[in-house]
């Protein structure tokens, strides 16, 4: 079982500002809310690619109520903390001409809470995945990530941490299965200069995080594709597909997901960087998380950019996938039939 760790989760509140002046009101074209943090993006997608997972993490308020009911309307298992003060952050992202992000504090998280969630972690078992990932709120220890893996250590469970600067130092020291920073986070942990951009540009710093503990390091290099380090010293190196960008919030969490829902399923590294890769474009191409109508297609089109032919396992899936839709769809122009007959009986 895939286990998800939103310490710090958020309402995404995505507005469409045509210009924005400092200063001034400013006004949104259209707008959407979403179900954010990191941890919560990994598992939507998970859902979406039918993998059963549970999201975990400590919600507040209004907004962590509202958090909790999308999750369950989505099949989206959870076991969040309530506090009883507070809610949870909306995150404001003005996606005008460049993304503009602004990201809330969070709640005050009393230890009695913190104590409560790790109590609740003993139920992960061994083969299960753990995926830490997303800011740690001002109120918690700096290696919450580190109490956490220390806590569940020698059990069998699979680590993957996805977060910033020196959290994620930290971190490696537990020799994690997976991390994932971007290319530009890497280059400010080691102050490369100039900033690493391609993934052949990344690579040694790949190999230090590597050094430092972690077995497989994917560097995600926003449109000049991806890198992956694997456990056993292969280098992995995938371009990616060409789309519109729409939002590229949540596009790296996609990349996570994609790869962890293909290994945990036995599939190589080489071709689950690949998914993986479809996976981010596919949520950079989509308001929101993706959905499985586009990652198929981002997909279908990054095999053939790189001239390789398509897993079977892939290619099934995305077959299947395709009859499930046109039967679903023939299912609702049915229902429509029925409830436009005037009298039916
Ligand atoms: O403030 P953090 O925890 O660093 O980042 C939170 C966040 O920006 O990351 C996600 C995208 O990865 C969004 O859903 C969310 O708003």
């Amino acid at each position: 079982m895939i286990y998800t760790m939103t310490l710090n989760p958020a309402l995404d509140y995505v507005m469409h500002p045509l210009t924005l002046d400092m200063g001034y009101t400013n006004r949104s074209s259209s707008e959407e809310l979403y179900c954010g943090g990191n941890g919560i993006n990994i598992s939507t997608l998970l859902n979406e690619l039918d993998v059963v997972n549970v999201a975990m993490g400590i919600v507040a308020g209004f907004t962590g109520e509202y958090l909790i009911n999308e999750l369950q309307d989505a099949g989206i298992a959870s076991n969040f903390v309530k506090l009883d003060r507070g809610y949870t952050r909306i995150n404001v992202k003005l996606n005008g001409i460049v993304m503009t992000m602004v990201n809330g504090m969070g709640p005050k998280i009393p230890q009695k809470k913190v104590d409560e969630l790790l109590g609740r972690m003993d139920v992960l078992q061994s083969g299960d995945t753990l995926v830490l990932t997303g800011s740690i709120p001002n109120s918690l220890p700096e290696d919450m990530y580190n109490q956490i893996m220390a806590r569940l250590a020698g059990r069998g469970i699979q680590f993957v941490v996805d977060a910033p600067g020196q959290l994620l130092m930290e971190s490696i020291k537990a020799h994690p299965f997976l991390i994932k920073p971007n290319n530009h986070e890497v280059g400010r942990i080691f102050k490369a200069d100039p900033m690493p951009e391609t993934p052949e540009d990344c690579l040694p710093y790949a190999k230090k995080l590597q050094e430092g503990g972690a077995r497989n390091v994917i560097v995600s290099c926003g449109g000049n594709g991806s890198l992956l380090l694997d456990e056993y010293g292969t280098e992995h190196m995938v371009p990616t597909a060409r789309v519109r960008l729409v939002n590229a919030t949540g596009a790296g969490d996609s990349m996570v997901a994609g790869f962890l829902a293909k290994v945990t399923r036995g599939m190589d590294y080489e071709n689950a960087l690949i998914y993986a890769s479809a996976c981010g474009t596919a949520t950079a191409a989509s308001k929101g998380i993706a959905k499985r109508s586009t990652i198929d297609r981002v997909v279908t089109a990054l095999y053939k950019k790189m001239g390789r032919e398509m897993p079977a396992s892939i290619a099934d899936d995305i077959k299947n996938e395709k009859a499930r839709a046109e039967a679903q769809a023939l299912a609702a122009e049915g229902n429509d039939g029925e409830k436009q007959s005037p009298e039916g009986e």
